[in-house]
């Protein structure tokens, strides 16, 4: 630390403890408090017990003109160890009060550069403070909106409550403005993004499941500019829906708790301003083409998820219960199988890779600081401001064309951009470096993201960005106990050590699945039920972008 350049310094009294004294200097990695004793025994907080700290808005008139303080509050979200082993984040206010001048101006006015500091590291703009003399270099922008699409639907139905008491109140904390728009109905998300002036927002977020996230992808691959909009537009998803696998993934890749608060890591995501590239694998049918982002499954896995929508009042417990009586009935489906794979070596898991540590720093869960000199006053709360904003149309977008654009079909589906296909048509035979499988099936599930729902880790060593398709292929000749097995080892990724014996799980670039057109079964992409028959998908490397804690 000593070694870091410090941006800010000043020495604070701590409200609470008496003859508590703090010197803190901000630096890019942090704050550092040093502590000390105070040298007099006439405590300046001592006049200014913490109860008698009450919150008022600025120009109410109920601040006390007696107090020439000003006050800065720091919501903090650290990562804690708890007695058994987890880490866990514990939200910690700090206040700091400002009175080293006279007049509460210049005290407002140097709580302010702290303020804007603080702000523009956690934005990961380069901070220039030489002296308290110098003025702001980097403002922020306070304008920063996002797009918040919530669909009230989701799981057991508790999107826009999820919405309001998780996340409302840290894009309060963190003072981020939002439009939110609560979806009417099926298609709704994907519509709006399709049509909308959506470079009025700098993220959109998605409150829901996996189905909401897939319909907000997809639309922006039907915008003709659809590069501008998956570069401009980064998602944030917050888990509301049943499966919820997206939102686990990013958790699990960026190394931060989910379980017991799963809302925190998305509400963070939206205020650390980190975006990350993510995988999107396009997939293609006889009808449609489709940017998917979590899985593509044929067998046991996608008639669990589509015939289990009728449990959906279970919220995710539909998938254990409907997996018991398909294991009861279990089928398997005829067909052929081919996929590319990828070199055994670029399969293991990158220890060098990307998850990101969030530092912890060691401080009590609340702290209250106040700097010397000066009497009463408290300062104003400041509260985003939000609101509804108008439907747009799209207008003024450049124009993209590819080779590969589908025509409208004829049931009136939008037409898809989006990079072009390296793979033959699905109508043509396949290179001689592909392998090809044909016979009886249980199940073909191909994932992307480490986790299919929030306890389903299914591809423990992917990543977001990792451009491999992880691909799960069951013969029809695997026993009920060996099913059973893998599905009660899904939970801790336990099925990936017992391969062989009919179960194989290959990382892959591409593959395509030929069904018995003679049977009829489910095929599903991202948990969405898809057309039955041909179906093939190639991995597009961070094609899209989404925001991360
Ligand atoms: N207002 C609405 N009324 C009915 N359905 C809606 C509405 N808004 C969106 N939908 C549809 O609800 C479907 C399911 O939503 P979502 O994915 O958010 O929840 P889920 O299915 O419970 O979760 P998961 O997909 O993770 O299992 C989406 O495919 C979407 O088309």
């Amino acid at each position: 630390m000593s070694q870091e350049r410090i941006l800010l310094e000043e020495t604070f009294y701590v409200l609470t403890k008496k003859n508590s004294v703090f010197r803190v200097r901000l630096t890019k990695k942090g704050c550092k408090c040093l502590r000390s004793k105070k040298s007099t025994t006439s405590c300046s907080c001592q006049s200014l017990p913490r109860t008698t700290l009450r919150v008022v808005e600025e120009n109410s008139g109920e601040q006390d003109e007696t107090d020439i303080s000003a006050y800065l509050y720091i919501y903090a979200y650290i990562l804690q160890n708890n007695k058994n082993g987890h880490c866990k984040r514990e939200r910690t206010i700090i206040t700091l009060r400002f009175r080293s001048f006279d007049k509460y101006e210049d005290n407002n006015k140097e709580a302010k550069r702290w303020r804007n500091a603080i702000k523009q590291l956690i934005k990961g703009e380069q901070a220039q403070y030489e002296s308290s003399e110098t003025p702001i270099m980097h403002k922020i922008n306070e304008q920063r909106k996002l797009l918040v699409l919530c669909n009230p639907k989701s799981g057991p139905g508790r999107g826009k409550a999820i919405f309001q008491d998780k996340i409302v109140p840290i894009l309060q904390e963190a003072e981020i403005p939002y439009d939110l728009h609560i979806t009417k109905h099926a298609n709704y998300a994907r519509d709006f993004v399709r049509t909308c002036n959506i470079y009025q927002w700098s993220g959109v977020v998605v409150v829901g499941g996996d189905g909401i996230v897939f319909e907000v992808i997809n639309g922006m691959f039907e915008r003709p500019d659809w590069h501008r909009a998956v570069e401009n537009l980064p998602v944030a998803v917050v888990p509301g829906g049943s499966g919820n696998g997206l939102a686990r993934s990013i958790a699990y890749y960026t190394d931060e708790p989910y379980l017991p608060t799963p809302t925190l890591p998305s509400a963070l995501s939206l205020v650390r301003n980190r975006c990350v590239p993510m995988d999107l694998v396009r997939v293609e049918n006889t009808s449609q083409i489709i940017f998917s982002f979590l899985s593509v499954g044929w067998g046991l896995l996608s008639d669990i998820d589509i015939e289990s929508e009728r449990l959906r009042m279970l919220g995710g417990q539909r998938f254990t219960v409907w997996s018991v009586a398909r294991l009861i009935g279990l089928r398997s489906y005829s067909g052929k199988v081919y996929y590319l794979p990828i070199e055994t070596e670029t399969k293991q898991k990158d220890t060098n890779g990307n998850p990101i540590g969030a530092s912890t720093l060691d401080l009590p869960t609340e702290v209250t600081l106040e700097t010397q000199e000066g009497r009463q006053r408290l300062d104003s709360w400041y509260s985003a401001a939000s609101k509804r904003s108008a439907y747009f149309s799209a207008t003024g977008s450049s124009y993209q064309s590819t080779a590969d654009s589908s025509d409208e079909d004829s049931q009136g589906k939008c037409r898809m951009y989006g990079p072009a296909s390296q793979l033959p048509c699905l109508t043509a035979s396949l290179p001689s470096n592909w392998v090809c499988l044909e016979g009886k099936f249980v199940m073909v599930h191909a994932s992307y993201q480490s986790h299919l729902g929030e306890d389903a880790l299914f591809a423990p060593a992917s990543k977001l960005n990792d451009g491999t398709i992880w691909l799960l292929i069951i013969r029809g000749n695997v026993t009920r106990s060996q099913l059973l097995h893998f599905l009660l080892g899904l939970s801790t990724a336990a099925h990936v050590q017992n391969t062989g014996n009919g179960i194989d799980f290959i990382p892959v670039r591409a593959f395509r699945i030929e069904p018995d057109m003679d049977e009829r079964g489910y095929i599903t992409v991202d948990g969405e039920h898809v057309e039955y028959g041909p179906i093939q998908a190639e991995v597009f490397p961070g094609l899209a972008k989404i925001m991360v804690p």
